[in-house]
């Protein structure tokens, strides 16, 4: 991007700025909260963005200020606790500055254009290893690259210059408990690179070891065991940062100021929200607006919260649906008897904006989290059969709606019962992981990446025509045939049959998903190991 708007990380931080300059010229309690909802506003944003140092930094800023909030009579602070918090602004300013110069170029949230250079994505990756740990580093370089991470060896104790900063650090220590001079050299990167992501591999598997080694700033210690697989599997994820819809939070409240008041906290923390006044629109406003989660009140005319939520709780698409009560209820024998008929959680009013919007984010995430368990297929962490054949249809209505180009793969392993029957089932588990990753590797994130059935995937490429679509998977199909999977007795080479078919030639899901794998039948008929592209 090229464009002098200020990224939406610059608007935090300008906010940031300016509600501590407001707080250190007015002194009140209102003010100090303000900046505190910015500071947590930060947090959440490198939180999304997976930039575990500058989150660790921003979460140490955020616990010195809620430490801080207190009530009326604690503010203006003391001098001496303003220059403290001033101090860790500065760091904090200080290595966003640092990180900016050298934070891997990505993660818009913008939908990304079908240009070729997208297609691939090469990230650097430092593998820092010990001495007479050279063998691991040179398998693990060999496998990143293959899946197109520019990896990179480097000597433990290395001088590091923070203007190279590389995506992610993987450290390989000489033992499974890392000596003092190997964590003062992790601390020593994690300060000069707080954007990358630290590994570290072969950790002991035992909590005083891992601990130690987060303490020092690695991000995941990962068993020895694993490895390899576990090791591109993360980074791959990390590539992929989803730019998530926003929260929705329904506010069922009769007050108007107290419906505002709350709306606008949850929109100071990025959350959408709906408030309704009259319980009795609850079905409807459940079904046009399609909430993560409602904020109740108790006590409202013609029937209270709890009688809603007991509502709600016989409907079956609403059982797990998180309800959170927001009320100036004291008495704790109907607070437990709110929770037990259906509630999640109770929070009193006045209520503290920094924990309200806390809560709603958490019980919004593990809500979203259980619903996406149910669309991911477990052995390649893509989206099931049936995951995919919905998000598919939608994309192809999307095409249809503004008349965008769309492109449709069918993608099937060659020979796939001989792998198994020569190498055992796990082994060819290995190998559908092993595509997985190379797909996600390849692919953009707005591209869909389905695992259809058992060694078949589902693809489709917006804004891509056939040509661009065959271009492409032939790419990854050579790069596939390439790629070397682990056997116990050596390694093995698999490839992969492909068809291709593009809207607007075909324009419903179905006669897409039909026509590639028409295709891909065709593809396999031509001697395997090859792209058909359905006739126009
Ligand atoms: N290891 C493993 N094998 C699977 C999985 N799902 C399906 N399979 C196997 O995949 C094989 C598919 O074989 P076929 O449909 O005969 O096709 P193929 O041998 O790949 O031959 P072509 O598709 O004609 O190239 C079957 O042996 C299935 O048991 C899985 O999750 N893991």
């Amino acid at each position: 991007m090229t464009s002098a708007q200020p990224s939406p990380l610059d608007d935090r931080l300008q906010v940031l700025h300016a509600r501590w300059a407001q707080y250190m010229a007015g002194g009140q309690l209102e003010q100090f909260i303000e900046f505190a909802v910015a500071v947590n506003s930060l947090v959440e944003h490198f939180n999304r963005l997976r930039l575990p140092g500058l989150v660790r930094l921003c979460q140490g800023l955020e616990n010195a200020v809620l430490a801080r909030i207190g009530d009326a009579s604690s503010h203006p602070m003391e001098a001496q606790e303003r220059i403290a918090l001033q101090r860790q602004i500065d760091a904090l300013f200080g290595s966003v500055a640092t990180s900016q110069t050298v934070a891997p170029v990505r993660r818009t949230g913008e939908r990304a254009p079908a240009r070729e250079l997208d297609w691939v994505k090469p990230r650097n990756v430092w593998i820092v290893v010990a001495e007479g740990r050279g063998e691991v580093a040179d398998g693990l370089q060999s496998q990143l690259q293959y899946f197109g991470f520019k990896a990179r060896r480097v000597d433990w104790c290395a001088g590091i210059t923070p203007d190279e900063a590389p995506f992610a650090m993987l450290f390989i220590p000489a033992g499974i408990e890392a000596q003092a001079d190997e964590l003062h050299y992790i601390e020593a990167c994690r300060k000069a690179c707080p954007a990358s992501q630290l590994f570290c591999l072969g950790a002991a598997p035992a909590v005083e070891p891992i601990v130690t080694l987060m303490r020092a700033g690695i991000d995941a210690a990962l068993p020895a065991d694993e490895q390899p697989s576990m090791v591109i599997n993360r980074l791959l994820d990390l590539l992929h940062t989803e730019e998530q819809d926003k929260y929705r939070v329904l506010v069922v409240e009769d007050s108007r100021v107290a419906a505002l008041v709350i709306c606008r906290t949850l929109g100071e923390h990025g959350i959408d929200s709906l408030a309704i006044g009259d319980p009795g629109e609850l079905l409807d406003a459940l079904r046009t607006y399609r909430p993560d989660l409602i904020l109740m009140d108790m006590h409202m005319p013609r029937f209270n919260g709890v009688e809603a939520t007991r509502v709600l709780r016989q409907i079956p698409a609403y059982h797990t649906l998180p309800i959170v009560y927001l009320s100036g209820e004291s008495n704790i024998g109907m607070q437990v008897e709110a929770l037990r008929l259906g509630g999640d959680q109770f929070l009193i009013k006045p209520f503290n904006p920094v924990l309200l919007a806390a809560v709603v984010k958490t019980k919004i995430a593990r809500f979203r989290d259980l619903q996406r368990s149910t669309c991911i297929d477990g052995l390649t962490g893509l989206f099931n059969h049936a995951a995919a054949k919905a998000r598919l249809k939608a994309m192809a209505d999307d095409a249809a709606a503004d008349g965008g180009r769309f492109a449709v793969a069918m993608i099937d392993i060659d020979n796939f019962k001989a792998v198994n029957d020569t190498y055992g089932h796990p082994v060819g588990d290995l190998v559908i992981r092993g595509l997985a990753w190379l797909l996600k590797a390849r692919l953009r994130e707005s591209d869909l990446i389905g695992r259809y059935g058992g060694e078949e995937f589902l693809i489709a490429l917006p804004g891509t025509d056939a040509a661009l679509a065959q271009t492409v998977l032939d790419r990854i199909r050579a790069d596939f045939a390439a790629l070397p999977h682990a056997h116990p007795g050596g390694t093995l080479y698999a490839t992969f049959s492909a068809g291709v078919a593009a809207y607007p030639e075909l324009d419903t899901a179905a006669a897409l998903t039909e026509a590639a794998d028409n295709a891909l039948l065709e593809a396999k008929r031509g001697g395997r190991n090859r792209v058909e592209t359905a006739p126009a």
